[in-house]
């Protein structure tokens, strides 16, 4: 039985992960910043920490899947040192406390390429316009100046969060439209998203896997603007968006820059792994059929 350690397990990609690796075999240790998670295996432990010796030691895993990070954009901006510790210098410390044997998986962003880089490839340059993806671009740094067994995954997830006071995109968009609340919508911001839960099967598969490349796109396969999937999913879910409008990124002043195309090429990954990613129908067929079975919203066929 594979031993591994999840980071970040405590939140929306983590807590899916553990669950989706356990039902796959894999012997799972998580860690996350919060101490009241209904977890087995799980130690909350701050990654703020000098030295990770304690939670190696603890989980002593083969393989490492580095989900944590402080994902706020504009917290982040506010807080660079440790927006930098936690999303970047986490992987030295990674490296540092593991034995060479030990794969890597970083789970990284399209938030370190600009917005001039439309369907950004594997080896197009990064070049953040945050705080927060200067953050995951570090943490690529680190890795990409080992002689370790890592992959970088650079992706776009959309998912539900377990802890259902936490509001992420998906939950925003719902709540707004089933409150009647007015919501702006970018429609100038794309995007290239992939589910959480299609994400974790590549994980799975990563791995068991040998790749010959170290960094992957793995994301959906189509582009839409952020306010077109808002629609799409509501419409999927016959939820009236009378109070979803289109607005524009450049009305979102006052707060960290956000980068107005996030899409991804993934056909690298394809290519190498012979795997189909999804396109956008999968995609909200996925997170339809995952909002019917959350309580939290109520919503039958
Ligand atoms: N969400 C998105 O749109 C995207 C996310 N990503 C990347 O995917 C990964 C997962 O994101 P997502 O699940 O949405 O993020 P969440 O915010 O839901 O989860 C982040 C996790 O990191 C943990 N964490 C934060 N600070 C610390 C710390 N000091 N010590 C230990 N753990 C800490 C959190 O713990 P706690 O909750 O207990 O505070 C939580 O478990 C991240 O690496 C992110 O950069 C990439 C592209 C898009
Ligand atoms: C997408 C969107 C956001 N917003 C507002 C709400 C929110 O507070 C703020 C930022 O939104 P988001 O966090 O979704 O946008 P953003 O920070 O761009 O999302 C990013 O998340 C991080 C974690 C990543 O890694 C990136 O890949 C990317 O998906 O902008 C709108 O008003 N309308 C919109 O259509």
């Amino acid at each position: 039985m594979k031993r591994i350690l999840i980071t970040g397990a405590s939140g929306m990609l983590g807590f899916t992960l553990v669950n989706i690796f356990s039902k796959c075999g894999f012997k799972v240790y998580a860690t996350g910043a919060d101490n009241e998670v209904n977890i087995p295996n799980y130690k909350c432990y701050d990654l703020a920490s000098d030295d990770y010796s304690e939670l190696i030691t603890w989980s002593n895993p083969e393989v490492v899947v580095h989900c944590a990070a402080i994902i706020n954009g504009n917290y982040c901006n506010e807080h660079p040192k440790e927006a930098f510790d936690i999303n970047g210098i986490s992987l030295k410390k990674l490296v540092d406390a593991t034995d060479k044997s030990v794969k890597i998986l970083y789970i990284s962003s399209d938030a370190v390429f600009p917005s001039s880089t439309h369907l950004a490839k594997e080896e197009d340059l990064t070049f953040p316009e945050n705080i927060y993806g200067k953050s995951k671009e570090i943490g690529e740094f680190f890795l990409r100046n080992t002689d370790r067994d890592y992959i970088i995954v650079r992706t776009t997830i959309v998912g539900l969060n377990k802890d259902t006071t936490k509001l992420g995109f998906v939950e925003w968009i719902l709540q707004s439209a089933i409150q009647n609340d007015k919501v702006g919508l970018f429609n100038d911001v794309l995007f290239t998203p992939i589910t959480i839960w299609d994400l974790a099967e590549e994980l799975i598969f990563l791995t068991s896997h040998t790749l010959p490349a170290k960094i992957y796109h793995i994301t959906g396969t189509e582009i839409l603007s952020k306010y077109e999937f808002g629609k799409k999913l509501l419409d999927a879910l016959n939820i009236p968006a009378l109070n979803i409008e289109k607005d524009s990124i450049l009305n979102f002043k006052d707060r960290a820059k956000r980068c107005a195309d996030q899409t991804l090429n993934v056909n690298l990954y394809q290519e190498h792994s012979k795997r189909i990613l999804p396109n956008n129908e999968k995609t909200i067929q996925t997170l339809v059929s995952k909002i019917k079975e959350n309580e939290k919203y109520q919503i039958r066929e």
